[in-house]
């Protein structure tokens, strides 16, 4: 069993440990937490051994009545490996004591590429983590973005890829992230971080990305262009994408308008905390106009990493190949949301002739 330690148990930490807990070849050692509070209370509640970030916070967590099994430094010796899921930037700074302490690490997506040895996709680059100490899964947009361009790539080839991000503005537990009333160009400099991000998974992609920031908590939504190398047929493509294990290609059957009612899906579906950790691409959105493919996909920022952190620390660790590490992963997590009927059978230039 991989004993897995998770610094920094937030709106990423919190869910990685669930999901670590529920796998079959690895245990949560405990979670470090740098205040009390009711997060703390729940990880007590589940019964992951708390650890505090500053020793001088020991007291803060007994004054609330919480037991502290110690301190991170002794969290991050104990483990076989730590999960950092600490807000952007920190994580380089817990590096040293990792290095200090000989123990392999997953950063997440704010951190600098440099703070690993790798950038990670489980779909797209998951041999490039066996064997590696510290690793770092790419963030929410560049893991959905990596997603859908795995397959396209290997199935078509890619000539470039243009994409819009309508980012959420903040988390729903984040009250202080904005925008309230405004629609931001962010960042207005073009193209955003996200293409050289998705660059450290494909290092030769032609890839621009804009950013846009808006009053939403509930999940990023892409408008994606690909120019493929080849002229495939749409429903091909369909085929293609609604095959993928972590894609689930909205029918229009489903009558899910938009990423409410997506969440209200998956909420309906008894997902914890409302989780959807596929990327949610609708159907009618696939379209195909010779050698150009275009399509909408939303993407649940505080889930779609949380498969990907599970499958990095199984390449870290040699416990399985890709695609039987995704299988274990999403079939203990309840990965299952899958296109159930074909929604359309129009093709992109029917709609156009219509009108
Ligand atoms: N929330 C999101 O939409 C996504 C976040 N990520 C990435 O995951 C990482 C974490 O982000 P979130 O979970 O959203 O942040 P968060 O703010 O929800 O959670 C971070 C946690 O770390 C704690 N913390 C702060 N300083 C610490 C320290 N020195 N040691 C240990 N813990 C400390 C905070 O108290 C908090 O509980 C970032 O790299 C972020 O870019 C990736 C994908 C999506
Ligand atoms: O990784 C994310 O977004 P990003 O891919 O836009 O950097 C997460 O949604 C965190 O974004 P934030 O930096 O706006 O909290």
């Amino acid at each position: 069993m991989l004993s897995v330690g998770v610094n920094g148990y937030g709106t990423i930490g919190k869910r990685v440990a669930d999901a670590v807990r529920v796998q079959p070849d690895m245990t949560v050692r405990g979670v470090a937490k740098t205040s009390p509070g009711h997060v703390a209370d729940h990880a007590t509640s589940i019964g992951y051994p708390l650890y505090a970030v500053s020793e001088d916070e020991i007291a803060s967590f007994e004054a609330a009545g919480l037991d502290v099994a110690g301190t991170i430094r002794e969290l991050v010796a104990k483990s076989d490996v730590i999960v950092d899921a600490t807000p952007g930037g920190i994580g380089e700074q817990n590096h040293t004591l990792y290095e200090q302490l000989e123990t392999p690490a997953v950063f997440q997506g704010a951190e600098t590429p440099a703070v690993a040895e790798t950038s990670f996709n489980a779909r797209a680059n998951y041999d490039e983590a066996r064997d590696a100490s510290y690793v770092r899964v790419v963030s929410c947009n560049t893991t959905g973005l990596s997603r859908l361009l795995a397959p396209l790539k290997e199935a078509y080839g890619i000539d470039a890829v243009r994409a819009t991000l309508i980012r959420r503005g903040g988390d729903p537990d984040q009250p202080s992230r904005g925008p309230i009333n405004d629609i931001l160009p962010d960042p207005v400099t073009v193209p955003s971080h996200h293409g050289p991000d998705v660059r450290t998974i494909f290092p030769s992609l032609s890839i621009d990305t804009m950013g846009v920031t808006v009053p939403a908590t509930l999940m990023h939504l892409h408008g994606v262009n690909v120019t493929l190398e080849s002229t495939p047929d749409i429903e091909a493509v369909r085929d293609l994408l609604a095959k993928e294990p972590r894609i689930f290609v909205v029918p229009e059957s489903a009558r899910i308008e938009g990423c409410g009612a997506l969440r209200e899906f998956a909420r309906d579906a008894g997902r914890p905390r409302g989780d959807i950790w596929e990327n949610c691409i609708w159907d009618e959105s696939i379209s195909v106009s010779g050698s150009e493919f275009y399509c909408f996909q939303a993407i649940h920022q505080e889930a779609d990493v949380v498969p990907e952190n599970v499958d990095a620390l199984r390449a870290m660790f040699n416990l399985k190949d890709a695609a039987e590490s995704i299988a274990t992963t999403d079939e203990r997590l309840g990965v299952s949301f899958r296109q159930h009927s074909r929604a359309s059978e129009q093709v992109f230039t029917e709609r156009a002739c219509d009108d």
